[in-house]
């Protein structure tokens, strides 16, 4: 390919590298205008070779333009020039550069790789199957420090597989979805220059994550967490062991006795105190007994409904301070669901039954018979809206024939349920006033008062460190 201009003074060797300076690495200008000048003389080539090029592929459109290589950091053109004894020619191109592609491995797994690719390659048709192909593609190789394999191939020609599989014996390729040709070999030569992109590969995979989001990314990272997460799920689940306070001996859960009506024989505290315990509980199942007597006594059915109220909530918290072991661990669950700082509201035992069932089942170190009318014996008190003439009213079933011990509870947070009387002390003549005095329902959020709609509001607390 001849030009108007002399080449020879711009190209000092046969073979050129040209970046996007346009200008050969070998030029020395002397001015600025000969850099100029040949700057312009070397766009004027790269654009004749490139529509020489794309109409011996047959495209279109030019794949190699000076715009394009000017606007490009990435690709480079070696052009091969004959000196002719006159202005010089222009032989061959070979256009390569790095590109960004997602190609699919031997094992059809997708790889995000930064890879040198061959994008254009033309010898002028007068001096092909010369050897001049393999003279320029060997040049490029040399001085990009490249292997054949390495490099994937844009939209080759048959001319170009051709070649390749002649003096490079590349003929295993790895078929990909796109226009690019990569050959065996290529992720070894590329994890050896280490182009493979660190540590990233794409995964495809028919699932809806990848067919809503597309295609994800596996950084050495995610491999590791996906790797340890088998791990994980192959092991034996073992229950981790619980150290602190949490760890100490506890005494066995007597929940599940109370409700099976089973002698609580395994709690090994002092007997003295465990009879105070009996005796509070006996009072006050005394008392209940004495109201209910008087029905017709509207300020003692006062005093019964707060007793029974107080009853039901203590015997609960005893039960619950009892259960320490167990309910150490629900107690969390239910400080974050806020379970016991739900209002209930029972109008119906069934529903009251099913809803305690449930909540026992949430917890397997608990059991509760599936039919409450099992239980015979001891009396289990609920105290619904007939007894207490309340609309809105927290049952609690608690068996009375058993000994509990409880604690008093401090005053502190949200709804506590108090009980100030000292253990053993019976409360059996207490007035309303005086039980305001010494036993008292406390509940910072809603006060124990009748409303004017007739409801009642107790909640309970369960303290995280019971
Ligand atoms: C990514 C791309 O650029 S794809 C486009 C590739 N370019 C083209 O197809 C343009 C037209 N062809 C050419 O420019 C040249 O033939 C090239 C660049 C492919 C090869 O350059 P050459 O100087 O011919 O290569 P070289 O002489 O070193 O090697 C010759 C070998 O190339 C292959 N080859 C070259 N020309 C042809 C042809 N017309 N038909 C089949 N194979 C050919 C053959 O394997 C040949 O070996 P053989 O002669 O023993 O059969």
């Amino acid at each position: 390919m001849e030009f108007r201009f002399n080449i020879n003074k711009i190209f000092k060797n046969n073979i050129s590298r040209v970046g996007n300076s346009l200008l050969p690495a070998a030029f020395i200008a002397p001015d600025r205008r000969s850099a100029l000048d040949a700057t312009a003389y070397v766009a004027e080539i790269i654009n004749s070779i490139g529509q020489a090029s794309a109409a011996a592929q047959g495209l279109n459109q030019a794949v190699t333009s000076s715009d394009r290589l000017r606007n490009c950091d990435e690709q480079v053109v070696y052009l091969m020039t004959e000196d002719n004894g006159k202005n010089g020619l222009v032989v061959g191109l070979l256009k390569i550069g790095r590109k960004s592609l997602y190609v699919f491995d031997k094992f059809g797994d997708t790889k995000h790789v930064l890879a040198p690719c061959v994008l254009d390659f033309y010898i002028h048709e007068t001096r092909q199957r010369a050897g001049l192909g393999k003279v320029l593609f060997e040049y490029m190789l040399e001085y990009e420090n490249l292997l054949p394999e390495q490099l994937a191939i844009d939209r080759p020609s048959e001319k170009l597989l051709s070649f390749l599989k002649k003096h490079y014996a590349l003929t295993e390729k790895i078929p990909q979805m796109n226009n690019f040709v990569i050959y065996d070999g290529f992720f070894t030569a590329q994890d050896s220059q280490r182009d493979v992109m660190k540590g990233s590969s794409m995964h495809i995979t028919a699932s809806l994550n990848s067919k809503l989001f597309g295609p994800q990314f596996i950084s050495e990272e995610n491999s590791h967490r996906r790797s340890n997460s088998r791990l994980r799920e192959d092991a034996p689940k073992v229950q981790s062991q619980v150290y602190g306070r949490y760890g100490a001996p506890r005494p066995i859960a007597t929940l599940n006795q109370i409700i099976h009506n089973k002698p609580v024989s395994s709690v090994t505290e002092p007997n003295s105190k465990k009879d105070n315990i009996t005796n509070a509980l006996d009072a006050n199942i005394h008392i209940e007994s004495q109201i209910k007597n008087d029905e017709s006594n509207d300020k003692l059915s006062q005093e019964m409904q707060m007793l029974d109220l107080e009853k039901n909530s203590s015997n609960f918290e005893m039960s619950s301070m009892l259960e320490n072991e167990s309910v150490n661990e629900i107690n969390q669950d239910h400080n974050d669901t806020g379970y016991f700082e739900k209002q209930t509201n029972f109008f119906d035992d069934s529903e009251h039954l099913h809803h305690q069932q449930q909540y026992f089942r949430n917890h397997q170190n608990l059991q509760i018979p599936e039919k409450q009318q099992d239980c015979t014996s001891p009396t289990f008190f609920q105290y619904n809206k007939r007894q207490t003439g309340k609309k809105n009213v927290s049952h609690i079933i608690v068996g009375t024939d058993d000994k509990i011990e409880f604690d008093q509870v401090d005053d502190k947070g949200f709804g506590v349920v108090k009980i100030n009387r000292p253990i053993g002390v019976s409360s059996r003549s207490s007035t309303l006033e005086q039980l305001n005095e010494n036993e008292s329902i406390h509940s910072h959020d809603s006060e124990r008062t009748h409303t004017a709609d007739g409801y009642f509001d107790l909640k309970f607390y369960s303290h995280r460190l019971w």
